[in-house]
């Protein structure tokens, strides 16, 4: 499963965080944010990490260029739209930016705004889910109605996101199959600041489930070996 902490301000962290087990760094484009980084940030994080790690620069409402010169100036492997952005914007970033990572995120006010994804799943990689809220575009801390994503399954792959903590991970994740998971506030001491603690219990909770699961595998395995040797 992709794990991606979002909200990285600070170099040293996004290395530790990358050790910690995450497979993708976010980096907060949005200049209303507290988060936001600029492109000399980005660029000195993203050189000191693994090419193996995701870096994903995350926009609202920005424009072509502007995505691109960031992009392109500070190495950065994907690009999640987390404002308005149309479908038809999407197909035009894939134009400008080919080998970038296109990932839109939806903020869900109902189970009726879930049919939109089907909109836009022809022009990006991936979706993300995140939750609404009427004055903030995103790192809100609210979570998701995930009974309404039970039998949610695009034909593409998507992040959950909105409001994850270690504490409630496993929750979302027995409700919930997405290909990856997305965490911001919940791994805070403040806007911006990673609490590596809590970085570090995520991965414990995922470890410790992925474990669990892998465990289960094997025991329905030695019960279908056991039927088979009785007959
Ligand atoms: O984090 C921000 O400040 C932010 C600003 C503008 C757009 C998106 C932003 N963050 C994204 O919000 C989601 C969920 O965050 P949280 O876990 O609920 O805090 C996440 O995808 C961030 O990338």
């Amino acid at each position: 499963m992709r794990v991606k902490i979002c909200g990285i301000t600070q170099p040293q962290q996004s290395i530790a965080i990358a050790s910690l087990g995450a497979t993708a760094l976010g980096f907060i484009c949005v200049p209303t944010s507290p988060r936001y980084v600029t492109t000399s940030q980005i660029r000195a994080a993203v050189a000191e990490l693994p090419a193996n790690i995701d870096t994903i620069g995350v926009f609202a409402n920005a424009s072509i260029p502007e995505i691109s010169k960031i992009v392109v100036d500070s190495g950065l492997t994907g690009v999640q739209l987390h404002g308005d952005e149309l479908p038809d914007f999407c197909y035009q970033l894939r134009q400008a930016l080919p080998n970038v990572e296109i990932i839109r995120a939806l903020r869900v006010r109902s189970l009726e705004h879930l049919d939109t994804v089907t909109d836009y799943t022809k022009y990006v990689d991936t979706l993300l889910l995140d939750a609404y809220h009427p004055e903030q575009l995103g790192g809100t801390g609210k979570t998701l109605d995930w009974t309404m994503l039970e039998q949610f399954n695009p034909n593409c792959p998507w992040f959950l996101a909105g409001g994850l903590t270690a504490d409630n991970i496993i929750e979302a994740l027995n409700q919930v199959n997405p290909s990856g998971v997305d965490l911001s506030s919940g791994v805070e001491c403040a806007p911006g600041d990673k609490d590596l603690d809590k970085v570090a219990k995520l991965f414990e909770k995922l470890g410790s489930r992925e474990w669990g699961m892998r465990e289960q595998g094997k025991q329905g395995e030695q019960g279908e070996q056991g039927k088979n040797k009785k007959n």
